[in-house]
């Protein structure tokens, strides 16, 4: 399967990698000191489960990667709009699909749940496959990708369309990622999903970014499990308002919470130390703003969010 990458940073480069590591045709989209370190050395993830290197085909233009079968957009949240004309130019390389058959498809696995409608809007919806992903990984120079511990764990599912079913097309797709030796999942309806990574992620990197830690020091204050739960709580309020039926608990999530390695820190807070622009809007924000509009009260979430507004743009830009 030929598989374009859009973003080749924590996410996109560590699948991206292992895909090129199990066989595929893989083409990257990179930018800067990363494009040319990837071009020059080839991609490296150092992982508790293995370090590799794997050399890679690297492009700025997505013109230059294409056709492809998958497009994987790993992106953060606030660059989708600025490569939506890149993913166009890969989907314009093959026939559009229509819902359930195969063709070429854009998965988005952006955290927070609006990245498939945002993506649709531009490319149509029967081009789109919404996706999560539960892992720790970042950049730690050019071309070297860094996985803190060993979680990793992909879940697809259509986010329009027939949303009953698993779509064939989602199946295929968990199958090839399943081969190459990945943890992944199909449901039929991905939006469960993304609430359910929301209320875990909404409420984790919230209360690390603020209180600069990671993880391990944080959850031995026994206050802050009892809000870190109602902040898990409001999040799956909030997507009940909405009619996504999720299975998740609160103290689901706070089991997940307390079976995290220790060190790890959640991407927002390794964007913060790199003094980058956070993704505030599109986790802690969109619960608030949704509360506020549903009428479901969130006053931790609403707290976290205004905690970190002032560092959305990030130490670049003040
Ligand atoms: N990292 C993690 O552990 C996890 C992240 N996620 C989610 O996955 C998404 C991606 O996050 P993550 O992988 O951490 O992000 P990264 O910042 O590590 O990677 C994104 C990459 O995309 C590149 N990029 C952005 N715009 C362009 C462009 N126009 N052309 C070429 N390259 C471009 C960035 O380059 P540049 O640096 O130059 O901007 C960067 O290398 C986010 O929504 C995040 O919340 C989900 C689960 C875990
Ligand atoms: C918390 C973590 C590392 C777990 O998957 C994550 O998803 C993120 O930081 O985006």
């Amino acid at each position: 399967m030929r598989f374009g990458i859009v973003g080749s940073g924590g996410v996109g480069g560590y699948y991206g990698a292992r895909l090129v590591r199990a066989g595929h045709d893989v083409g990257f989209l990179a930018r800067g000191s990363h494009l040319r370190a990837m071009r020059e050395r080839g991609l490296t993830i150092l992982s508790q489960e293995g370090d590799f290197t794997v050399p890679v085909r690297a492009e700025e233009d997505a013109a230059r990667l294409g056709p492809v079968d998958v497009v994987v957009l790993a992106v953060k949240n606030y660059d989708v709009a600025s490569v939506l004309a890149q993913v166009k130019t890969l989907l314009a390389s093959k026939e559009q699909p229509s819902h359930g058959a195969p063709g070429t498809v854009v998965v988005t696995l952006q955290n927070g749940v609006d990245s498939p409608s945002e993506v649709a809007a531009a490319v149509g919806e029967a081009a789109v496959i919404g996706g999560t992903t539960y892992i720790s990984t970042a950049i730690t120079e050019p071309g070297v990708i860094r996985q803190a511990g060993t979680l990793h764990r992909v879940v697809l599912g259509e986010a329009f369309g027939d949303i009953s079913r698993v779509s064939p097309r989602v199946q295929a797709l968990r199958d090839v990622l399943a081969q190459a030796g990945l943890n992944a999942e199909a449901v039929a309806d991905i939006r469960a999903p993304l609430w359910e990574k929301l209320a875990f992620l909404a409420a984790m990197s919230g209360f690390c970014t603020a209180a600069r830690s990671s993880i391990g020091p944080l959850r031995e204050v026994p206050f802050f499990r009892e809000m870190f739960r109602e902040a898990a709580a409001e999040v799956l309020r909030v997507a009940a308002a909405e009619g996504v039926s999720t299975t998740t608990r609160p103290d689901d999530v706070m089991r997940f919470m307390e079976a995290m390695a220790p060190e790890i820190r959640p991407s927002m807070m390794v964007d913060f130390d790199a003094g980058k622009p956070l993704e505030v809007e599109y986790l802690q924000g969109t619960v608030a703003r949704r509360g506020h509009a549903l009428g479901v009260p969130t006053p931790v979430m609403s707290t976290l969010y205004s905690v970190l507004m002032p560092h959305v743009r990030g130490a670049r830009q003040g």
